[in-house]
């Protein structure tokens, strides 16, 4: 609701049309289960689409890294606005160099699991659920030591201030897509997408394309080990992307460049370099 309260304003403001704000529950809003299974198949979308699909709204506002990587039939991806922040972070009381051996710190993410026991073996990892709030309420109550979260969702939520430590895409590579939104409505509706076009930015769509044709290439969702970064440097789209063991024992990794529109090619060649390199051995293992 944060995040749609956001592009509705800044939609009003380029068009100058209202926009109303309506409230959806999807799957992933209250199902228990761990993302890790549940995860990459559109727990956070689907109820958005049968609403757009339905005609009961017009337009849905989805957190790209969310998005499934495959189309989705009737459904055009309108708009990507500029991108928030993709960086993770610890929220705890240290940095993650500080923290005690053995600390306890929560997150479901094979990609966050993966990297976080490359750069601190000794960790206890706690897979956990819950909106960024339940989060970080398992920090202050004593029952993790720390949890990391996506630097874009606390700063939506105005909760920045919980964080300890930024990570740099040299220590942890962020999910597909991560800090992007994505604004969908029914492809049968061009002169909607015109206008949710105004708020379209080319390079964050050159980017967030890029990263997700690796995790398509790599036939993983949101359960797989799969970090990406993508963004101009000198005016071409630089990628780095990694697959990462479990257990934090092996990584590969590697970056490639070329112009912005050649974005999906980036990514489906890295894809392939990562796949010649091991990828897929390392995907399929689980501890
Ligand atoms: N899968 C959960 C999810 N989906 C989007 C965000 C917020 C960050 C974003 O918009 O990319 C989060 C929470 C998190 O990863 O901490």
């Amino acid at each position: 609701m944060t995040q749609s309260g956001l592009v509705a304003d800044a939609l009003s403001q380029r068009t100058g049309h209202a926009v109303e704000l309506v409230g959806v529950t999807t799957e992933g809003d209250v199902s228990k289960a761990l993302l890790a299974q549940i995860g990459g198949t559109g727990v956070f979308v689907n109820a958005l689409r049968d609403s757009l699909l339905a005609g009961e709204v017009d337009f849905a506002v989805h957190s790209l890294k969310d998005l499934p990587t495959g189309p989705a039939d009737g459904i055009a991806l309108a708009a990507t606005p500029p991108r928030d922040d993709p960086r993770d972070v610890l929220c705890g009381p240290s940095k993650l160099a500080d923290l005690p051996r053995g600390a306890r710190v929560g997150t479901g993410s094979p990609r966050r699991i993966a990297q976080l026991r490359a750069l601190r073996p000794d960790l206890e990892v706690v897979p956990i659920r819950g909106n960024a709030d339940t989060r970080l309420r398992k920090v202050a109550d004593g029952e993790l030591d720390a949890v990391v979260l996506a630097h874009a969702g606390l700063r939506r939520l105005g909760r920045l201030d919980a964080v300890a430590e930024i990570f740099e895409p040299d220590q942890m590579l962020p999910a597909p897509g991560q800090g992007a939104l994505a604004l969908e409505c029914r492809s049968d509706r061009p002169e909607l997408r015109d206008l949710l076009g105004t708020v379209d930015d080319p390079m964050t769509r050159a980017a967030v394309t890029a990263e997700r044709t690796v995790l398509a290439v790599l036939e993983g969702g949101c359960s797989a080990p799969v970090g990406t970064y993508a963004a101009e440097v000198e005016q071409k789209l630089h990628l780095t992307a990694t697959v990462a063991a479990f257990d934090g024992s092996r990584q590969v990794r590697l970056s490639a460049s070329g112009h912005p529109e050649r974005a999906e090619e980036i990514g489906r060649d890295l894809a392939r370099r990562l796949l010649a390199q091991g990828a897929d051995q390392l995907m399929g293992e689980r501890d």
